[in-house]
């Protein structure tokens, strides 16, 4: 019986506010991506969140009723709750709880492959766990054997082997901050040299599948380094939640040796855990820091206006906010819309295989980093050969003509470029 899914029951609290339906849709997705079977759900319409128990105190008995019914193994609440309302909701159902950052973490901790993301989710995991070390029946799910309980089951133990426990995190905890330090300070080398490059930073954004990873593939194929050769880098894209952990930067020539950086980073989901965010925080900077967002939108999800409202308020949260940007309505294949198509200035709906709709999008991209960009005419002395190389190397001439000391030179540049070739512009 090994790979018989785990059964459970998906519970939350309906408020004004949020919409339900599509969070409890998202938490089944969540549950799915961990191996575990939804059965069904079960939801209260109340403000507040009850501090005890999490539902009101007449709920939580039918919820008992139910849990036996539908013989669950698992309830999964789709808000973080708190040590207390965990313990009391298994005391008072016989289940185990387990809540949506429960479930999110254990995801992330599938997904991580590099030491980074390995170190940032095990930090936002044992953030996690140390409140609750006493309280839940099992807080790790086993992927491996779908089984029940797992690592964390310290219920019962005597106060010193808590006051261990709680120690032995603690100390855990440090470390991995100091080896994530290490880390950040050896990238921190690096997108230094990168501003010192001066190039437009572009960032791919939003909700997890929407399909940022595949956009980045494509423009990497045909304007990444190795390009012509065939030799690029590819990042690892799959139809799966959270496919990408960990931010990729990497550098696209345009054909008219335009150059600028494109990220791609992790996705978003609602109500994703302040602590993952908080471990997450210098992976996201990349955002963060970017001249211009590319928030990728899967349009032919039916849910596609909460998934924009989620992205805004996680960006929002990461502290990014007014940044430039564009909405990219991806999959207009799948949702049987026409493609590529602009919208105002700064809306385009794309397919992200399709190479009109990635020449249209680079089209929209390049109107907005280099729309202080200016034209001018530059005459540049035949003893300056050096400049005229240099200039060579990094743009297309407009014209190209001569006079009796030197090369009339007609080019776009940016205004720092400007700047520092004023001394030549006729
Ligand atoms: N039909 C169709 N499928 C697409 C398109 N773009 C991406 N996909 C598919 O969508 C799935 C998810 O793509 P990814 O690029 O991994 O998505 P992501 O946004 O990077 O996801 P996370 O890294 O999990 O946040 C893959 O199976 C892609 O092949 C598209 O334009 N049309
Ligand atoms: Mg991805």
């Amino acid at each position: 019986m090994e790979n018989k899914r785990r059964r459970v029951f998906l519970v939350g609290l309906a408020n004004q506010k949020d919409n339900i339906e599509y969070e409890l849709e998202e938490l089944a997705n969540l549950a799915e991506a961990n191996h575990l079977e939804p059965v069904e759900s079960f939801t209260q319409m109340l403000e507040r969140p009850n501090p005890a128990t999490y539902f009101g105190k007449g709920k939580v008995a039918e919820l008992a009723d139910h849990a036996k019914t539908y013989d669950v193994d698992m309830i999964i609440a789709n808000d973080e709750l708190t040590p207390s309302q965990i313990r009391n909701l298994e005391q008072e159902t016989g289940t185990t709880v387990v809540d949506r950052t429960g479930l999110i973490l254990d995801i992330f901790a599938q997904r991580a492959q590099t030491k980074n993301a390995k170190l940032q989710v095990q930090l936002a995991r044992l953030q996690y766990q140390l409140p609750r070390l006493r309280t839940s029946m099992s807080i790790t799910l086993d992927q491996q054997t779908g089984a029940g309980g797992g690592g964390f089951t310290s219920r019962g133990a005597g106060e010193t082997k808590l006051e261990q426990s709680r120690r032995r995190i603690t100390k855990q905890m440090v470390h991995i901050r100091q080896e994530l330090a290490d880390i950040e300070k050896s990238e921190g080398t690096r997108s230094a040299q990168r501003q010192h490059n001066q190039l437009p930073n572009v960032a791919l954004v939003g909700y997890t599948n929407a399909g940022k990873s595949t956009i980045m593939n494509q423009l990497l194929h045909r304007f990444g380094v190795g390009a012509t050769s065939g030799t690029t880098k590819q990042v690892f894209e799959k139809d799966m939640l959270f496919a990408t952990l960990n931010t990729t930067v990497r550098q696209l020539t345009l054909p008219d040796k335009h150059q600028f950086l494109l990220s791609d980073t992790v996705g978003f989901v609602s109500k994703l855990p302040h602590n993952l965010i908080e471990a997450f925080k210098s992976t996201l900077s990349e955002a963060a820091n970017a001249d211009l967002l590319l928030n990728i939108v899967d349009i032919s999800d039916e849910n596609y206006q909460d998934m924009i409202h989620t992205t805004q308020e996680t960006l929002a949260q990461i502290g990014v906010s007014g940044r430039p940007m564009i909405t990219v309505f991806n999959k207009a294949d799948k949702a049987g819309l026409p493609f590529p198509e602009i919208t105002g200035d700064n809306t385009i709906t794309i397919s992200a295989l399709d190479t009109t709709s990635q020449d249209v999008l680079i089209d929209l991209i390049k109107k907005h980093i280099f729309k202080n960009d200016v034209v001018v005419k530059l005459h540049i002395p035949f003893t300056q050969g050096n400049i005229q190389a240099k200039l060579a190397a990094n743009h297309t001439f407009i014209s190209e003509n001569f006079d009796e000391s030197g090369t009339i030179i007609e080019v776009t540049l940016s205004p720092d470029e400007a700047h520092l070739y004023a001394p030549f512009i006729i």
